[in-house]
């Protein structure tokens, strides 16, 4: 078992500024500085535990490179473009408002594609059998004309067009358990049956008007997006059946020829954004269901692109359980604080509901 991994410094160095977790500072309001909630912290230290438990040496190293400007435009907009690189000597805004960069962070947000880009062509070229890309900024939320909830172009949407087009690969899914709407993936491949969108978020987390069931795709891409908003507090027990009742299934339907998780960790259970309990644990089990159906469906061609997850010390505990289940690691570290056994971490009726009614749109996949 081979398992490409890709980190870079350069990462830990895209500056999102002083902001109180979310708001730029400004003393006129109260708002006091702090550190955006998007920095390089939590990215950083689940490098250093892959460094210093040894698992790196379990890894192949793959070194990102710059996604090119054609391989952005293939779902960005010129002007989205050229408005970030204008901006990228002295440092500005994604579009949203709430997407700040410093200087030079276009060219970092270049290397996170693509980093996404290396992952997935080592994996269809058969250098490794599936790869972690331990990525910043995100990218899940990026539309095609605009950067958003701190995502500065579509990471995982850039990737899967540069590889159907330089690889010839046909059908990709994109399983996001970010706990937040994977609205950019969605709006890339909205009306397109190649590429499968399943989204398992917080209901109205963020962006707080789309992840809705009702959004499915359209046109021949109709069915092909699958939102799965569950309730605040839904932990292990919840995102495990959604992953059994829903993902998996969908996955068997679509036959994928690559699968692509959108590995963010806020879903976690002491993440200061998210509002639910994923533990470690969790995260292992999920990471073993989706690999399984990989290895059913396609030789195992899995790669993560990491995505959010803010808090320092609980995130590299769980983005390294995934990366463990990727390397085939038999003896996982021992999490010191895995809180699984929190109340209410088993399925709630409520959750199993809204499950349920996912799983009633299956029947539109394949
Ligand atoms: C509030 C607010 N006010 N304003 C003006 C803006 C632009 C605000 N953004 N809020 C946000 C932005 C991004 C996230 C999550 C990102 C993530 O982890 N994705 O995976 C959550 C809330
Ligand atoms: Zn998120």
């Amino acid at each position: 078992m081979a398992s490409g991994y890709v980190y870079h410094e350069l990462y830990g160095w895209h500056d999102t500024g002083t902001h109180a977790r979310l708001a730029p500072a400004d003393s006129r309001r109260g708002i006091q500085p702090y550190r955006h909630i998007e920095n390089d912290d939590a990215k950083r230290r689940v490098h250093e535990l892959v460094v210093a438990t040894g698992l790196i040496d379990r890894l192949t190293r793959l070194t990102p490179r710059q996604a090119t400007d054609e391989e952005i435009l293939l779902v960005h907009t010129p002007g989205h473009l050229q408005r970030l690189v204008d901006a990228n000597d002295t440092g500005g805004d994604g579009g949203d408002g709430g997407t700040p960069f410093g200087r030079g962070s276009v060219d970092i947000a270049r290397l996170a594609a693509g980093g996404v880009i290396r992952a997935v062509e080592a994996v269809l070229d058969g250098e490794v059998d599936n790869a972690y890309a331990l990525v910043r900024p995100p990218g899940h939320h990026a539309v095609p004309d605009s950067g958003m909830g701190f995502c500065l172009f579509g990471n995982i949407a850039i990737a899967v067009q540069a590889a159907r087009r330089s690889r010839g690969v046909e059908r990709v899914a994109v399983v996001d358990i970010d706990v937040h709407h994977g609205n950019g993936t969605q709006a890339v491949f909205y009306e397109d049956p190649a590429v499968l969108a399943l989204s398992l978020h917080q209901d109205r987390m963020f962006p707080s008007d789309s992840g809705f069931l009702t959004e499915r795709g359209a046109g021949a891409g109709f069915g092909y997006t699958l939102n799965l908003p569950l309730p605040p507090g839904t932990g292990n027990g919840g995102y495990l059946e959604a992953v059994r009742r829903v993902v998996l299934p969908a996955l068997h339907r679509f036959r994928p020829d690559l699968v692509v998780v959108a590995a963010g960790f806020d879903a976690s259970a002491l993440d200061p954004l998210g509002r639910m309990m994923v533990t470690p644990k969790g995260y292992r089990e999920i990471a073993k269901m989706v690999v399984g159906a990989a290895e059913e469906l396609c030789d195992g061609r899995v790669v993560c692109a990491h995505e959010g997850g803010y808090d320092p010390a609980y995130v590299p505990f769980c983005a390294n359980a995934v990366i463990e289940v990727l390397a085939g690691v038999e003896d996982p570290l021992d999490v010191p604080f895995g809180f699984d056994d929190l109340g209410q971490q088993e399925l709630q009726p409520h959750q199993d509901a809204a499950i349920a009614a996912a799983e009633e749109l299956l029947g539109d996949i394949g």
